[in-house]
């Protein structure tokens, strides 16, 4: 199967990787194009631009960082639109419901065909083709891309409706985001009041709340080292396009609110490239401080 790959950044990379080691044909593409040399050495081969991708490829992926990359990369010059006639487009990126659909109905028009499929799982899981798939959109698609879907993920839903996959992807990090900052309160509470943190993890993962983001993320938040898997500025996109989605169903999320301040100020602090985690550190600032 050849497949077109646009945007090489932390999960694009790897999952782009991932299928050239699965025997899939990959032609590449990234804004900054100089980040296609290190998939060529991996046998990748390089579009220019995201037309000329489509133009090559049946099916092209996206993984882009937010709503305004996934709609320019479609419809800015040389964008997918160009050459979508007859082509699948599959966009993997984060964004939400109204977005999702204003690309698929630009791609319906123009007579290609459509999937949203936003992922669950991080930098590791996407190394390892573990990710968890949620898609919605043309259930014939599916069906056809299903062996590039086994590649990149261990589990992958049929949500239905275009929309679906993005309100589903970001119900999960809202409430990703939201045990993030309880856990960082809770790391910082234990230390503050004179208990060993690291003894606090071997308590919680003992328990009914022992979960992979805690064993993964703990250690490392003990040592302040927050080495990008999951952008900070990506989770709290995130959790203001979960604050939209609760804005239009009349949902309160007062939990979910605060957690978006959270990741606000750690922006403002300029710790929006570091990994979401970085989060802990809003609570190390001297307001917080007694
Ligand atoms: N990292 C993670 O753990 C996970 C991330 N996601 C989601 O996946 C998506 C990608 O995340 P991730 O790889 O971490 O993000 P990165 O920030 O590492 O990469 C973002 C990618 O988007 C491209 N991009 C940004 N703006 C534009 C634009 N205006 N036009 C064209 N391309 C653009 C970047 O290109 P350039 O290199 O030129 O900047 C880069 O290729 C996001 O939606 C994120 O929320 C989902 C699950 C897990
Ligand atoms: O979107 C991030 C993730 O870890 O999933």
């Amino acid at each position: 199967m050849e497949v077109g790959f646009l945007g090489l950044g932390i999960m694009g990379k790897a999952m782009s990787i991932n299928l050239l080691r699965h025997g899939f044909k990959v032609t590449v593409w990234n804004r900054t194009l100089s980040k296609c040399n290190e998939l060529v050495e991996h046998g990748a081969s390089v579009g220019e631009t995201p037309a000329a991708v489509v133009k090559k490829c049946k099916y092209t992926i996206a993984m882009l960082s937010d709503p305004s990359a996934a709609l320019s990369v479609v419809f800015d010059k040389d964008g997918v639109l160009d050459h979508i006639n007859g082509k699948c487009y599959i966009d993997m990126s984060t964004v939400d419901a109204d977005t999702s659909s204003k690309i698929s109905e630009a791609i319906k028009a123009k007579g290609g065909y459509f999937l949203e499929a936003p992922v669950s799982g991080s930098k590791k899981p996407a190394e390892d083709g573990q990710l968890i798939i949620l898609v919605a959109g043309d259930k014939a698609l599916y069906d056809e891309v299903l062996p590039a879907f086994d590649v990149l993920g261990k589990k992958s839903f049929f949500l239905g409706e275009v929309g679906n996959g993005a309100k589903m992807k970001l119900v999960v990090n809202m409430i990703m985001g939201s045990m993030m900052n309880a856990f960082s309160e809770g790391l910082t509470l234990a230390e503050r009041s004179g208990l060993s943190p690291g003894t606090l993890l071997d308590v919680l993962d003992l328990g009914a709340m022992s979960n992979g983001m805690f064993k993964l993320k703990g250690p490392t938040m003990l040592k302040n080292s927050y080495p990008p898997a999951f952008p900070l500025k990506h989770q709290q996109k995130d959790m203001r396009l979960a604050l939209a989605l609760g804005d239009e169903n009349a949902v309160s999320m007062p939990v979910a609110a605060a957690a978006n301040e959270a990741f606000k100020k750690a922006r403002s602090m300029g710790l929006g490239d570091l990994d979401f985690s970085a989060v802990h550190e809003t609570l190390k600032a001297p307001d917080h401080s007694s």
